[in-house]
């Protein structure tokens, strides 16, 4: 699925209008009852007491207003707070007057704010996406009133005082919601850590705009989901031998950190690689051959770190990171490795610090390498970013100047291209921030990648949403606190399985 600007979702408004022949109040009908749906599905009248909905000038406060009528019609007790304007947006007035006489209206000013009582719930359609600039004045005051009233606020579209797109300055007033109920498809806002505060927890809901106008959209920004990955993983064919799905060569652990490469090792194996080969510091051998029996494993010469790599012929992918440590010997063999690679390479842990420590050897990084750096990992790449909009310019400059694919993990995941686009993750929990899951995921990307039928971009599309739809899948069992790295690979294949397309 795209993900479409501020600017593209009002051009989609307006194209569902016009194709659909209806009027844009219809429109904001229809997107103010999926709000009312969800509502009165989470919270009944007995529930919800009294709600109030605070709604701004635009179409954000007609929204708000038809969902103020719709909750009324509910049997809701429900009161209207407005923001002084000059000027209202045509819809808004129309809808004002569609409001029942029954439902209080009052004007709020910033000199004399009612206290609004601790959980209450408030329904927020001050601004959406039509917001230009931060709040100041009177929104500003009123925002400010709601974050410290300890009232239960759901934002409709954004949470108001939010840019959809843009960054903003870090003490802008900005309405901190519990839900954030936005409309078809999230914003990038949404999905940044910085904003997790103001945005709690998001869903969107359709209301039908233009599949047309979605299909054609000029983006380079998309979700990575079940829609955007179809077709990208085919079936096992039925006379498939294990040489059909590549092997791979995993270089990882050193002493105290040869979990990392069982985990790993045994995610690959979870992932479908054909075969795979596990070289390991000569103290880590035993541990890899009980560990993970159905890996070969080369032991290094060196007995706690990697020094030396083998003959790479065999080999359809190589990864290196899990585990490995910084030492000098090591630093070596990532070396070798970027001059000699005839194969894809996964790059992860402190495979990627000691890139980071040793810039000079990114101008060696292979075309398609696939790093999979968290923000720190990221950080000792590049440099500190001012905030996460910054952040995702370093990625994307990165991934084209090293024409490289580059993960930023997080709870919304971003692979970076080589050709400049964008992909955030949907799947995963917090059931992920444990020891270990990365390793999980290097694994997975190394299978994926010695897999002959998968192109870069599919390898690691598919890699990071099966990781994290495994964790998914893993919860239900483990719960999310008792969700652990060595649980992870057991989902895998059903992960995989769901993703996978049989040909007709
Ligand atoms: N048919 C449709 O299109 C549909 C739209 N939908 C809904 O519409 C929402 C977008 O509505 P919108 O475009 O009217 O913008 P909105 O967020 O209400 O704010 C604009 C108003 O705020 C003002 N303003 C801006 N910044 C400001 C500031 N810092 N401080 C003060 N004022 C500021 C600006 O005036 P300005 O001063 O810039 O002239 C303008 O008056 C969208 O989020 C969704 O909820 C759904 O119903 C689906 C169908
Ligand atoms: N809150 C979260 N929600 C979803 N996914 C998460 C969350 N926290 C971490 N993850 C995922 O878990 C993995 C953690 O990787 P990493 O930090 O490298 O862990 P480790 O080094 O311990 O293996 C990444 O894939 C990341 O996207
Ligand atoms: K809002």
């Amino acid at each position: 699925m795209k993900l479409l600007t501020a600017a593209q979702t009002r051009q989609a408004d307006a194209a569902t209008i016009e194709q659909e022949g209806i009027s844009s109040a219809d429109l904001m009908e229809r997107a103010a009852a999926a709000f009312t749906d969800w509502f009165c599905q989470r919270l009944s009248p007995a529930e919800a007491g009294e709600v109030l909905v605070v709604c701004g000038p635009g179409n954000n406060g007609g929204d708000g207003l038809v969902a103020a009528r719709l909750l009324h019609h509910g049997g809701y007790r429900v009161q209207v707070a407005l923001l002084p304007a000059d000027k209202h947006s045509a819809d808004f007035e129309l809808n004002r007057q569609r409001l029942p006489a029954a439902v209080p209206v009052a004007e709020w000013a910033p000199a004399q704010l009612p206290a609004v009582a601790p959980g209450t719930v408030v329904v927020d359609a001050l601004f959406g996406t039509g917001l230009n600039r931060p709040l100041t004045g009177a929104a500003a005051a009123l925002v400010a009133h709601l974050n410290t009233s300890k009232a239960r606020i759901v934002s409709i579209d954004l949470p108001s005082g939010l840019l959809a797109d843009a960054p903003q300055p870090a003490d802008s007033p900005v309405v901190q919601a519990r839900h954030t109920i936005t409309f078809e498809l999230p914003k990038l806002a949404l999905l940044l850590p910085q904003n997790a505060r103001y945005v709690g927890r998001w869903q969107a809901l359709p209301i039908g705009l233009s599949p047309q106008f979605l299909a054609e959209a000029d983006t380079d920004t998309y979700l990575i989901d079940v829609t955007l990955l179809a077709g990208r993983l085919p079936a096992r064919p039925t006379f498939s031998h294990k040489g059909t799905f590549g092997h791979a060569l995993l270089l990882a652990g050193s002493r105290g950190k040869l979990g990392a490469a069982v985990l790993a090792a045994r995610s690959c194996l979870h992932g479908g690689v054909g075969l795979l080969t596990v070289q390991v510091p000569a103290v880590g051998y035993a541990v890899l051959q009980t560990a993970v029996p159905e890996a070969m494993c080369l032991a290094d010469a060196h007995k706690h770190e990697l020094s030396e790599l083998p003959d790479l012929k065999p080999y359809n992918a190589v990864g290196l990171g899990p585990g490995i440590g910084q030492d000098d010997a090591t630093r070596a063999v990532l070396e070798e490795l970027l001059c000699t690679a005839p194969v894809p390479l996964v790059l992860d842990a402190d495979a990627l610090n000691l890139l980071g420590a040793n810039r000079s050897l990114l101008d060696l990084l292979p075309p398609d390498t696939l790093l999979t750096p968290h923000p720190k990992e990221f950080e000792r790449l590049t440099e500190p970013a001012r905030d996460d909009y910054h952040r995702l310019e370093l990625l994307r400059d990165f991934a084209r100047r090293h024409r490289c694919y580059v993960l930023l993990k997080g709870a919304y995941s971003c692979l970076a291209t080589p050709d400049g686009q964008r992909y955030f993750n949907t799947t995963g929990n917090p059931g992920l921030a444990t020891g270990g899951t990365g390793d999980v995921l290097t694994g997975l990307a190394l299978a994926l990648r010695a897999d002959k039928r998968l192109s870069p971009l599919d390898a690691a599309l598919l890699a990071t949403y099966a990781h994290g739809r495994a964790a998914d899948l893993a919860a239900v069992h483990t719960g999310q606190a008792g969700l652990t790295a060595g649980a992870l690979p057991h989902y895998i294949g059903r992960a995989l399985q769901e993703l996978t397309t049989e040909e007709f």
